[in-house]
C-alpha cells in the first residue's frame, strides 16, 4: 500500500485520519471495529468501500474526518516514535544525494521507527530492496509488524543484529548504505564492504555532533571513501497572505496610494483567506483595493536534527566495472 495506490479503502487496510492540519493519526480499518475521536465515534463498517479522500460523518451527524490514502509521507508525521525519526527535509536530501530511485539496493542501521525505512522503500520498490538493521528486539519486532501490514515484504527484510559487532553479513551487493547510529564510524568497514565494488558506491551518516561528524569522516577517509562531504538542513516555513498592490499607474504619476488597515476581523479573515493568486476588495470609502498573494518567511527557524555526512566509493578496477550510473 504505500508503495502503490489503490481507490477504495478495504477491510484491514491501514488509512491516515485526518482531523486538520495539525493533527492526523494513523487507523488499522477492522470491520466490526469503532474509532473514537473527540469529535465522536466511526464505525470502521462506515469506512470499508469508501473512496479514499472520503469525508465520513460520525453517527450524531456532528463531527468528520478524512480518511487518506497513507503514503511514507504522511507516516512520518504520524508514526508511532520508538526513537527519534528523520523528518522529511533530511529524507529528501538523502533520497537525492544516494541517488535512490527504481532498482536500487540499499543497506539502512538501526531501523529506529522506521519512518525512513518507508520513504526508502517507496523510492526503490518495484524492482529494488532494502536491508534494515535493528539491534534492540523489540523495535526490531515492531517494525517487521508494520513493514507486514503495509505490505512492504516484497521491498524491505528487518533484521534483528547489531551491526557494529556482526556486521551487515551482506557482500558486494548494495548501491547506498544509511547508517543512523550513536558511532557510525565503527561500522564504516562492514559498509563498505556489503558495498557493490563494479560501480559508484554512495553512504550517508546522520549524526547530530560535530565530534561525531569528526571521527566517520576520520574512518571513511581511511576506508578508502572520497568525496566526504558535510551538510545539514535547515527548514524554513513560509507564511502565504494577501497584500494590498499598488496601481502602477497612479505610482509613475507621483501619486500616493493610501490603504487603510482593514480592521473589520471577518473582512480581514476574508483577505488573508482568499483564492490564491491576485485578486481585489474595496476599502472603507468604497474604493477598489488590489491584492497580491506573497509568501514570507517565517522569522524562526527551526534548529537543525543532525549533520549529514556523505561520500563515495570509487568502484574497484577491472573490467566489469559499471560505467552507466
Ligand atoms: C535514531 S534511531 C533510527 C531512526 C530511524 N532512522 C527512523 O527514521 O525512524 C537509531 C536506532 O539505531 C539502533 N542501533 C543503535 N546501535 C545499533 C547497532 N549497533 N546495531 C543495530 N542497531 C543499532 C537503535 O536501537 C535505534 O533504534
Amino acid at each position: 500500500m504505500f508503495h502503490e495506490y489503490k481507490n477504495v479503502i478495504e477491510d484491514g487496510d491501514t488509512v491516515i485520519v485526518y482531523l486538520n492540519h495539525n493533527s492526523m493519526s494513523p487507523l488499522k480499518v477492522e470491520a466490526g471495529q469503532v474509532y473514537n475521536n473527540r469529535f465522536g465515534t466511526f464505525k470502521h463498517d462506515d469506512m470499508i468501500g469508501l473512496k479514499y479522500g472520503s469525508k465520513v460523518v460520525n453517527k450524531d451527524g456532528r463531527g468528520f474526518v478524512f480518511l487518506l490514502h497513507p503514503t511514507p509521507a504522511l507516516w512520518t508525521q504520524v508514526v508511532p516514535h520508538r526513537t527519534q525519526i528523520l523528518y522529511l527535509p533530511d529524507i529528501s536530501f538523502i533520497s537525492l544525494y544516494l541517488d535512490l530511485r527504481p532498482g536500487k539496493v540499499m543497506i539502512e542501521s538501526g531501523t529506529g521507527s522506521g519512518s525512513f525505512s518507508h520513504s526508502i522503500a517507496r523510492t526503490i520498490a518495484p524492482t529494488g530492496h532494502l536491508y534494515t538493521f535493528e539491534y534492540h528486539e523489540i523495535r526490531a519486532q515492531t517494525a517487521k509488524k508494520e513493514f507486514i501490514e503495509h505490505n512492504l515484504t516484497s521491498v524491505v527484510t528487518i533484521e534483528h543484529r547489531d551491526v557494529i559487532a556482526n556486521g551487515f553479513g551482506k557482500a558486494n551487493i548494495a548501491d547506498a548504505v544509511f547508517l543512523d547510529l550513536p558511532a557510525p564510524w565503527d561500522a564504516v568497514a562492514a559498509a563498505k564492504a556489503a558495498l557493490r565494488k563494479d560501480t559508484i558506491g554512495r553512504i550517508c551518516c546522520f549524526s547530530p555532533c560535530i565530534e561525531q561528524v569528526q571521527r566517520t569522516a576520520l574512518a571513511l577517509d581511511e576506508h578508502g571513501f572520497s568525496d566526504i562531504r558535510m551538510y545539514e538542513s535547515l527548514a524554513k516555513d513560509y507564511e502565504i497572505r494577501n497584500v494590498p498592490q499598488p496601481d502602477i499607474d497612479e505610482v509613475i504619476d507621483g501619486q500616493r496610494v493610501s490603504f487603510k488597515p482593514v480592521k473589520n476581523d471577518k473582512k480581514k479573515r476574508k483577505l488573508e483567506n482568499g483564492s490564491a493568486g491576485s485578486g481585489t476588495d474595496t476599502d472603507a470609502n468604497g474604493s477598489t483595493i488590489k491584492e497580491l498573494t506573497v509568501t514570507k518567511p517565517t522569522d524562526v527557524v527551526r534548529g537543525h536534527t543532525s549533520y549529514l555526512t556523505f561520500a563515495i566509493l570509487a568502484p574497484e578496477e577491472g573490467d566489469d566495472v559499471d560505467m552507466s550510473e
